[in-house]
């Protein structure tokens, strides 16, 4: 094999992007011509995300190398972003204010060209999308471990919303300050990242006071106007406010991540690739639940999840919150899911959506 130069190189390398940005040229004007056929249409929707989802899991399992699967993902993810950009640009809700892992959740899933709206609850968010002042939203559902946030959960019986997507966040926790670790005395930490950093806060900074604040942006907010405080909080914020990182990656456990969902009023067509999820109750008597849950397993359809809420109607009753593999209109759930419905005291199937891709 001949050795190239660096010069050579750098002429191979551009002549590689001049032939990408003209392909990229090409797809963008693709993209604008969809959108006009789904305005001439009278469509209300641009954004597809069982097309998005199939796009993506076919360049990642086409990949060559020598980029990861995830890069490769992740670069698909924008130009997908900016093409539909240029159909309609997204309005996109999160639970703010912006340096929180609910933003970068956001951007994973929709893309830089998604316009984010930060809410500053997550009930705001279910409010704008239901009202129409965000298409989509973005709200945490579960913590590897932590668990759910319930309140999500709660809100989705509240509202006539859609789970349309998912999305899967690895969570980095850093303490951040503007002074040294031994001179803090309190530390600002939301309580779900601080049952994340249980023990490490425990180890390292037993005597430090801890301050409740509702999201990891606050937390930064706050360390920075106190003279004797930290924060745990992410690397994006701790910039923002001017903090120093004194010790990344605080997490206990290393695999930490956080699950999300994408709420909107779109349904999704399945891909192969999907989830559905569901709220069900079982009459109060012996077997009741195991009765319902049966049929799914004799279909050999997994369940990857279940939790159960108070019933919010009368006391010691619950509701089952389930997910399962699969879409409510594949061939080999849809009867399944009708016989529940039918024998479940309460059933909604709050959506079918795409698995995370990445
Ligand atoms: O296929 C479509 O419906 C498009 O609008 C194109 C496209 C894409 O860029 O591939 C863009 C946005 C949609 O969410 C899905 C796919």
């Amino acid at each position: 094999m001949t050795v190239r130069t660096l010069p050579e190189l750098r002429t191979a390398i551009d002549q590689v992007d001049a032939q990408l940005l003209q392909l990229l040229a090409e797809r963008g004007r693709l993209a604008a011509e969809v959108g006009a056929i789904k305005r001439a249409a009278d469509e209300t929707n641009f954004y597809h995300p069982d097309r998005e989802s199939e796009i993506l899991r076919r360049m990642m399992a086409e990949n060559p190398g020598p980029f990861s699967a995830e890069q490769i993902a992740t670069i698909f993810r924008e130009i997908i972003s900016a093409g539909l950009a240029l159909e309609e640009p997204l309005q996109v809700a999160y639970l703010g204010p912006a340096g929180t892992f609910s933003q970068w959740a956001a951007q994973k899933h929709f893309g830089r060209a998604a316009v984010l709206q930060p809410a500053t609850g997550i009930a705001e968010i279910f409010r704008w999308v239901d009202g129409g002042q965000a298409q989509f939203g973005v709200v945490p559902v579960e913590n590897s471990t932590e668990g759910s946030v319930n309140l999500s959960l709660d809100l989705l019986l509240d509202y006539p919303l859609h789970i349309c997507g998912e999305v899967q966040l690895r969570i980095v926790h850093n303490l951040v300050s503007r002074i040294a670790m031994e001179a803090i005395q309190r530390i600002y930490v939301h309580y779900q990242t601080r049952a994340q950093c249980r023990q490490w806060l425990a180890i390292h900074l037993p005597q430090a006071q801890l301050v409740d604040v509702p999201s990891n942006a606050v937390a930064a907010e706050r360390a920075a106007a106190d003279t004797g405080g930290g924060a745990i909080s992410t690397t994006v914020a701790a910039e923002a406010y001017g903090l120093n990182i004194l010790a990344a990656g605080i997490e206990d456990n290393p695999e930490n991540t956080t699950r999300f969902w994408v709420i909107g009023k779109i349904s999704t067509r399945p891909t192969g690739h999907d989830k559905t999820s569901l709220v069900v109750a079982a009459a109060n008597r012996p077997g009741s639940l195991h009765a319902l849950l049966s049929p799914l397993a004799d279909a050999g359809i997994s369940l990857t999840r279940i939790e159960s809420r108070p019933a919010r109607s009368a006391i010691w009753e619950y509701v089952f919150y389930l997910d399962l593999l699969g879409h409510c209109q594949d061939a080999a759930i849809a009867p399944v899911l009708d016989a529940l419905a039918q024998q479940a005291s309460f059933y909604r199937c709050l959506g079918s959506y795409p698995r995370a891709a990445f």
